[in-house]
């Protein structure tokens, strides 16, 4: 059987992918092989997504064809270009595409341990898992445009792409791939408000969860600037300023900021 599409690391973001690549029929799971060390992973994937599964990456290098995805954790990954150094995979008949998205990896690592092969370097996020994530990639010196079309469609499976140059990885990382934690507290920090105020945590949880979706699916389909949307909401001498007012007191805006900023220095410094 040829495998079309490998994985090597099935964690969270690789099984996010995975499992929207499949439903979506962008890959058969026949064509699929995954790579993992963990072996109750392995089993769970097999299961799953009924794809085959090994714990020798050097298996995924030789037998795929299209696309070799790269889900580990970027601290893995020099053992990875060690294991690698040994597989002859540019005398493979058809070269995969190597897409990774470790944080911090730049392109100029991941081409020196895939010597002349075709790599992209993307960072996606975890609202990938249903189809809502946005992906930036760019792409490394031995590409063409059928493997720009070919991670496109690999990415537009899970949601939004948009191309960057590679300088802007890292702020990218910052952003839109940690961006999903900062939402999580958000989300959890009003819903504690909201029971610090007296309601029950269930109803507290679905005001706060459904106020962040309301108003992120109000802003992107009415393409509202932001400030436009809190100007609207926030009546003179009402409660909404008096809100705001304790969140610029308590430097909110800064501390997101801030945020954004350590993660992708961060990012840069996985990279070195
Ligand atoms: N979690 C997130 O929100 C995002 C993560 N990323 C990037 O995706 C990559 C994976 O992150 P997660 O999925 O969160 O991590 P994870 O820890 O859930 O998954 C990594 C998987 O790789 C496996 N692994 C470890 N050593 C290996 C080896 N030598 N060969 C093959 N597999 C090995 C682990 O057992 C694990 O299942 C990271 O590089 C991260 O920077 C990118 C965007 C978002
Ligand atoms: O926290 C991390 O390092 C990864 C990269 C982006 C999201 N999670």
């Amino acid at each position: 059987m040829t495998m079309k599409f490998g994985l090597i690391g099935g964690g969270v973001m690789g099984e996010a992918l995975l499992s929207r690549l499949i439903a979506r029929g962008i890959y058969q799971s026949s064509e699929v092989i995954v790579s993992e060390p963990l072996s109750s992973r392995l089993d769970f994937l097999k299961q799953q997504y009924d794809v085959a599964v090994t714990t020798d990456n050097s298996e995924v290098f030789t037998q795929v064809k299209e696309v070799v995805f790269l889900a580990v954790k970027p601290q893995v990954f020099s053992a990875i270009a060690q294991e690698l150094a040994d597989i002859d995979i540019l005398n493979k008949e058809h070269s995969p595409l190597i897409i990774s998205i470790l944080a911090g990896v730049p392109l100029s690592q991941l081409e020196a341990a895939f010597v002349q092969l075709p790599v992209i370097r993307a960072m996606p996020n975890t609202p990938a898992t249903v189809g809502a994530g946005i992906t930036a990639i760019c792409s490394g010196a031995y590409t063409n445009a059928k493997h720009q079309q070919i991670a496109q469609r690999v990415f537009s499976a899970v949601g939004e792409v948009v191309e960057v140059s590679e300088t802007l990885m890292d702020a990218v990382t910052g952003l839109s791939g940690s961006g999903p934690a900062y939402v999580a507290l958000l989300v959890e920090a009003l819903a504690d408000g909201g029971v610090s105020a007296g309601l029950p945590r269930a109803i507290a949880n679905q005001l706060a969860l459904q106020t962040v979706l309301g108003t992120a699916k109000l802003l992107h389909e009415t393409k509202m600037h932001p400030a436009e949307l809190k100007d609207r909401v926030t009546s003179p001498g009402g409660t909404t300023i008096a809100g705001i007012a304790k969140l610029e007191q308590a430097g909110f805006r800064s501390a997101l900021i801030e945020a954004v900023k350590a993660a992708t220095e961060r990012s840069q410094e996985l990279g070195k």
